[in-house]
């Protein structure tokens, strides 16, 4: 990282950040996941869209947030890549750094089932960067093995001699190892084939004529314990794997202490050792209820450049696999699963700080405390990320709409590490190997101040604030300021570990806040389409009901006009006949011919005159009322309906005024049928009734038949109008 001290032709460069974007499976292309939530733009750009449903697309709703999202990285690789096209175009430059000499790592990110292990370890069929990291390492020291294995690596960056005896326990510890696992020369062979354009390609490397000693390690760091994957397995369940911890080596870099090293001369061995590993990872994590991607799984290799039993150089190169990405409300955490989320939160959160802690300081020269300490794996990463090699970063996501916000998430994380600059110190001589002699102790080389070596301690000297002291031979003072020292670093240790908890509660709180807020909201948002469905029921019943009143009430209208209605034509006809009886009685007054008589018929005529207009006046009265009924009963049904328990009583009251209109209508319908009987005129047959109508309204002549009509007419519209 830019600093000051670092040598001036030192490189500053981003740290290269890499997306492997994984194929649909079958039961994702079934279960509809595919909605082109990713779009790969280009070789370097890719564009996240929010399905519906998703958070983000929620968000985006309420004006918080938007719904696409554009990253660019160092190269994009699509879910057609195949694993050698991967490898060539990732791990190339880094791999020659570690055949030369530096050191390397590779970490995947991602969710869980994004692609993670599939890239780094990948399948027997189709192996991914760490087999063939192997395959070219082998390829590479052919023909210079070192092969006494009578030198190990030590502490972080140093190596030790070992006795004859050491070597011998070397040899039975790898022994037990391999017995455990089958051949499988698969493998191998599909490596070989493969991997040969990248040794075609690899022309940087220097051998110099030296030999090469490779070891490996595999270990996990679960719920931030380190737990050593090339141990034996226990096979009581009561008995707890050994738990090893996270040392300092005196020079500010952290190592695993009784880590399993193991010096392997093929790809065969190589590829036992993976099994073992693997096997006790799952093994443990069955055992545990656990879940393998719940833990971060880190393969180191080291290669020691030995010439004349001399180390001239160690380079490293750790690939580590992380635990799955997911923050705690989607997993549905509770207990140890709570405890097991906060710790990969955690410690992925810690990552997250310190990445950005480091693209802070580079943007501002304030320089701010990075916090690598606080957790293990960023402990063990730290030189990495301070100039003693390369990091780099491969993102995996799968396409899935389903996990769509947790993806955005690593995409985010993601967009901060590749801001990341960094500066890759060319190994001073400082940073070269120190060499421990048979007896632990630090060997003089010539020509190096023997008493600058005296400042060296072996591994159990080592200060660490995770070792312990052997108290029982220190006198009563030293003793007691080591208490005193011992009770400010306990309380320093609660202090941070107070705040540190804070946060992860924090964290854990706001997650779960939002959870609840999500279901809040989705539940209000359930209850207000249930709402508007019910009131939208309700609308077409009451229409329904409307429907039904206007119909029953215009059948009702018909029924009446057709039975008390007379014809038009009968009524003008008659009064027809009036105006000529009266036109004849003038004419007949003027003559004295047969006067007698006329004025007989005259009277007559008026008599049946009266009688016929006594008639139409009582049929008005009869159709007004019946009118005036009908419009009571509508009113009260669509009261009724409206209001069924407030008015009962004004409608009882109604009724009951009705039912007297009701008797007075008989009555005069009495009265009607009695005068039709007296009178002499005989009613014609009717007609059809809206013709009547018609010709009523239409007539040009200002009757009363008419006028009557035409106030039927307005009164039926208005009905019809007010139950509209
Ligand atoms: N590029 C790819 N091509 C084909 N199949 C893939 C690819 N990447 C992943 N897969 C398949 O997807 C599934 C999930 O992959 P993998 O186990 O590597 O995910 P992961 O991220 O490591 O999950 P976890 O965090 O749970 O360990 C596996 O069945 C794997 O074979």
């Amino acid at each position: 990282v830019s600093g000051e001290g670092y040598p001036s032709d030192s490189e500053p460069q981003t740290m290269s950040v890499y997306l492997r974007v994984r194929p649909f499976s079958k039961e994702e292309v079934n279960s509809c996941e595919d909605q082109e939530c990713v779009v790969i733009e280009n070789d370097q750009t890719v564009t996240l869209n929010a399905p519906k449903g998703s958070a983000t697309m929620k968000s985006s709703e309420k004006g918080v947030g938007l719904s696409i999202h554009k990253f660019s990285f160092t190269q994009i690789f699509g879910p057609d890549t195949t694993q050698i096209k991967l490898f060539e175009e990732t791990v190339q430059s880094q791999m020659s750094d570690f055949l030369n000499g530096n050191n390397a790592l590779i970490f995947s990110y991602g969710v869980t089932n994004a692609g993670k292990t599939y890239t780094i370890q990948g399948s027997p069929k189709d192996p991914g960067i760490l087999p063939r990291v192997l395959d070219a390492t082998f390829h590479h020291i052919r023909g210079h093995q070192y092969d006494s294995m009578d030198i190990k690596p030590h502490l972080r960056n140093d190596a030790q001699f070992l006795t004859s005896e050491q070597v011998k326990q070397e040899k039975s510890i790898k022994a037990a190892v391999f017995a455990s696992c089958k051949e499988s020369d698969t493998l191998s062979v599909s490596l070989r084939s493969r991997s040969s354009s990248f040794m075609v390609a690899d022309s940087t490397v220097k051998v110099d004529g030296g030999q090469f000693a490779l070891w490996v390690a595999f270990f996990e760091i679960y719920n931030e314990c380190v737990y050593d994957l090339l141990q034996p397995a226990l096979c009581s369940k009561s008995k707890k794997r050994a738990v090893l911890r996270v040392c300092d080596d005196g020079a500010g870099n952290a190592y695993v202490k009784d880590l399993r090293w193991i010096n392997i001369m093929n790809l065969s061995e190589a590829n036992k050792i993976l099994q073992y590993g693997n096997k006790n990872r799952s093994a443990a994590a069955t055992k545990m209820n656990q879940c393998s991607s719940r833990s971060h799984s880190i393969f180191t290799m080291k290669l020691l450049k030995i010439d004349n039993d001399a180390v001239k150089g160690i380079s490293e190169f750790s690939l580590c696999d992380l635990a799955g990405s997911e923050r705690c409300n989607k997993t549905k955490t509770f207990g140890e699963r709570l405890k097991e989320a906060a710790n990969i939160n955690n410690s992925l959160l810690i990552l997250g700080k310190c990445i950005m802690a480091l693209r802070n300081n580079q943007a501002d020269r304030s320089k701010s405390c990075i916090p690598f300490r606080e957790s293990k794996l960023t402990k063990l990463f730290q030189s990495f990320f301070c100039g003693k090699g390369k990091a780099s970063m491969i993102v995996n996501i799968n396409q899935c709409a389903s996990t769509y916000d947790e993806t955005l998430h690593v995409m985010k994380f993601s967009a901060v590490a590749k801001q990341v600059v960094q500066v890759i110190l060319e190994k001073p001589v400082l940073l070269s190997p120190c060499l421990f002699g048979r007896d632990g102790k630090p060997l003089v080389r010539p020509g190096t101040d023997s008493l600058a070596m005296e400042g060296y301690l072996s591994e159990d000297e080592l200060l660490d604030e995770e070792d312990e002291a052997d108290m029982s031979v220190m006198p009563q003072d030293e003793l007691l300021s080591l208490v005193e020292n011992l009770k400010s670093k306990l309380l320093a240790e609660r202090r941070k570990n107070l705040v540190q908890e804070m946060e992860i509660r924090k964290e854990m709180g706001d997650a779960m806040m939002q959870q609840i807020m999500e279901s809040e909201e989705l539940r209000s948002r359930e209850m207000e389409e249930l709402k508007e469905s019910y009131q939208e029921k309700l609308e077409n019943t009451f229409e329904m009901y409307k429907e039904a009143i206007k119909e029953h009430a215009y059948q009702s209208a018909m029924r009446n006009l057709e039975d008390d209605y007379v014809s038009l034509d009968e009524f003008t006809a008659e009064q027809e006949k009036v105006e000529g009886l009266k036109i004849c009685h003038t004419w007949n007054r003027t003559s004295t011919y047969d006067f007698v008589l006329t004025e007989e018929r005259c009277k007559r005529l008026y008599k049946e005159k009266s009688a016929l207009e006594t008639m139409c006046e009582s049929k008005q009265q009869v159709f007004e009322y019946n009118l005036h009924i009908f419009l009571f009963k509508s009113s009260l049904s669509l009261l009724n309906y409206c209001f069924p328990a407030d008015h009962s009583k004004s409608l009882e009251d109604v009724l009951l005024q009705n039912i007297e209109k009701d008797k007075e209508i008989e009555m005069l319908k009495e009265q009607l049928e009695k005068s039709l009987k007296s009178s002499p005129v005989q009613l014609r047959p009717k007609r059809g009734l809206l013709a009547n109508i018609k010709d009523a309204v239409t007539s040009p002549r200002n009757s009363s038949s008419a006028r009557t009509l035409r106030k039927t007419v307005r009164a039926f519209t208005s009905l019809r109008m007010f139950l509209a």
